[in-house]
């Protein structure tokens, strides 16, 4: 589902933060990418959904090489992937239903149809008693399952999260795992950049070290 074929990628400045890089993902799996500071974790994220570009090498997501994907289908590419960032990147100024919703409003759906799916969606990651909360009333823990709750909440069949428990407890941080699991158990392809080896190794999932650009 997710291949990366000798993948290399070089930022403007000289930074070669992936070399020659080849994994495959397959669909329905859940995946840990590890790696030091400064091992290209984020870059290997942020190229499933096209928000980089490899300097050399090809990604392909199901079947389809995304250097030869036309501009106009990236809005459909990344409508199927959902996105989970560690500071989550919620709007303060709106309630927590407003946040999850977001996703739908931009995709036009009908007032009836989000309410529905907004619901569904915060009472998977236990929330459902908060809709009408602002995001800052909420502990980091909770933010995190908004942040969840938005990324799942037009069904992507991938989910990809970048460092989502970096600032939080040790407790809190298996629970947020715990619901990537459940989301991986109904299908979804589930991609986690994360520094906690002692969790990561608890969990027994598969495991991608990086170093330096490269699977180790
Ligand atoms: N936009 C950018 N411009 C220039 N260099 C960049 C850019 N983004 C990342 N890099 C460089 O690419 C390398 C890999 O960075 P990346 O963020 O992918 O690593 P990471 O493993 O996610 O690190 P961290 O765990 O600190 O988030 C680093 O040397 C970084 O400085």
């Amino acid at each position: 589902m997710i291949r990366f074929d000798e993948v290399s990628k070089r930022y403007p400045g000289g930074n070669e933060a992936l070399r020659g890089l080849a994994v495959h993902i397959a669909q329905g799996e859940m995946a840990f990418i590890t790696g030091a500071s400064g091992a290209g974790k984020s870059t290997f994220l942020r190229m499933i959904p096209l928000l980089e570009r490899p300097s050399q090498g090809s990604v392909v997501i199901d079947g389809v090489n995304l250097a030869r994907l036309p501009k106009r289908r990236v809005p459909y590419l990344r409508r199927r992937i959902g996105i989970i960032f560690q500071d989550h990147r919620l709007l303060h100024d709106r309630s927590v239903f407003d946040n999850v919703a977001l996703p739908l409003v931009i995709a036009g759906r009908a007032h009836q149809d989000i309410r529905r799916r907004v619901r569904a969606a915060l009472d998977k990651v236990g929330l459902l008693h908060k809709e009408r909360a602002e995001p800052v009333t909420l502990s980091g823990g909770e933010q995190q399952r908004v942040g969840i709750a938005r990324a799942v909440v037009t069904r992507p069949p991938v989910l990809l999260a970048d460092e989502p428990t970096g600032n939080l407890d040790p407790t809190l941080s298996e629970e947020i795992m715990r619901l990537f699991e459940q989301f991986n158990q109904v299908g979804v392809t589930t991609v986690i950049a994360s520094h906690d080896l002692p969790l990561i190794e608890r969990l027994g999932h598969r495991r991608i070290h990086l170093v330096e650009g490269r699977a180790a």
